[in-house]
């Protein structure tokens, strides 16, 4: 077989990848991340679908355990279930502070909430206002800062946003995390510093977080994050990659099959979009229930394709990943 073993499952021949292979673009309700659309791919494979969509900026290197993960999803389903429902934390993006209501609307019962903070352009106090609007709404408030702040600028502005459940990437190293997390009573959580990094295991040697945030499409998979959880040790939050409903499908089956969950997942993304290529995972109670989207799933792609310009770009790019798994 093309490529040969990769634990479990071995690599299918691009061909067939590309044989199902639909280029999806898919409109937001609000800006985040800076997109206010987001293209991605799905395929189908005997397991089911699975998703290719690592953002565009990524280089193929990082984008090739991306596709590891659609395949895993394709080809073998999703891990053994030890829950049947995975509470979900409300994603806020860098909003104003009153429009915070409206949005919370569509996260029925949420318990906790994610604050994105440090937002390119915004200040402080734009911060600090977006957090105490959330907390009059809900009980439990986390903020998420994308390694925006220096260790100085983690220091005053969590002072100032006060009591929260933790604070993701406040910095951008390692080294600042740990800075950071010595200085502050905040607990500290790991993002980037784990999906970005070539040794995720570097946060625990450096005391740098109390919790992780792992993302199975960066990761390479559902079964690689549930080891890259064990591995590390730490509480884990399983959030998406701001998938389409077929990568968050992964996504909300690894949070299943954690066999310890104590914390809200940030797998409420689907809300954020006004189209999806199936049904969303959208939030109920506080929570979402794991779905799989089998070979004869109803999903929906084409009628979300990307325009024709660019369709040709992803399936290259889908190519060239696929040749880097093939050579590792
Ligand atoms: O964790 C959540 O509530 C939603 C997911 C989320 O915040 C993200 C999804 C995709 C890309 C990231 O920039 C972002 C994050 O930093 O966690
Ligand atoms: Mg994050």
């Amino acid at each position: 077989m093309p490529g040969g073993m990769r634990g479990e499952w071995e690599l299918p021949d691009v061909e067939d990848l590309l044989a199902t292979a639909v280029v999806v673009r898919l409109p937001m309700r609000t800006r985040f991340r800076g997109l206010t659309f987001r293209e991605t791919m799905v395929f189908a494979g005997p397991a089911g679908w699975g998703e290719f969509g690592p953002f565009v900026e990524y280089e193929d290197a990082e984008a090739s355990a991306w596709l590891r993960a659609g395949i895993e999803a394709a080809y073998l389903g999703p891990p053994p279930a030890v829950r049947d429902t995975v509470p979900v934390n409300a994603t806020v993006p860098a909003i104003p502070a009153d429009e915070v209501p409206d949005l919370l609307k569509r996260y029925p019962g949420a318990g906790t909430a994610k604050v994105k903070v440090a937002e390119p352009g915004q200040t402080l106090d734009d911060d600090v206002a977006r957090v105490a609007a959330t907390r009059e709404l809900i009980g439990r408030v986390r903020v998420d800062a994308n390694g925006g702040w220096s260790v100085d600028e983690a220091i005053t502005a969590l002072r100032a946003i006060g009591d929260v459940e933790y604070a993701e990437q406040p910095c951008r190293t390692v080294e600042e995390l740990a800075q950071v997390r010595r200085a502050v009573e905040v607990p500290i959580a790991a993002d980037e510093s784990i999906r970005k990094a070539d040794d995720p295991l570097r946060v625990v040697a450096a005391d740098a977080a109390d919790v992780a945030v792992v993302k199975v499409a960066p990761l390479g998979g559902m079964r690689a994050t549930l080891e890259l959880a064990d591995t590390l040790g730490l509480d884990v939050v399983v959030s998406s990659a701001l998938d389409s409903a077929v990568g968050m499908a992964a996504g909300v089956a690894a949070a299943a099959a954690l066999p310890r969950l104590d914390l809200a997942c940030g797998l409420g993304t689907g809300s954020l979009f006004t189209a999806d290529v199936a049904p969303s995972f959208l939030m109920r109670d506080g929570v979402v229930e794991p779905r799989w989207f089998g070979p004869d799933a109803d999903v929906d792609a084409v009628a979300h394709a990307a325009p024709e310009g660019r369709r040709q770009w992803w399936r290259d790019r889908l190519r060239r990943c696929h040749r880097l798994l093939v050579e590792e």
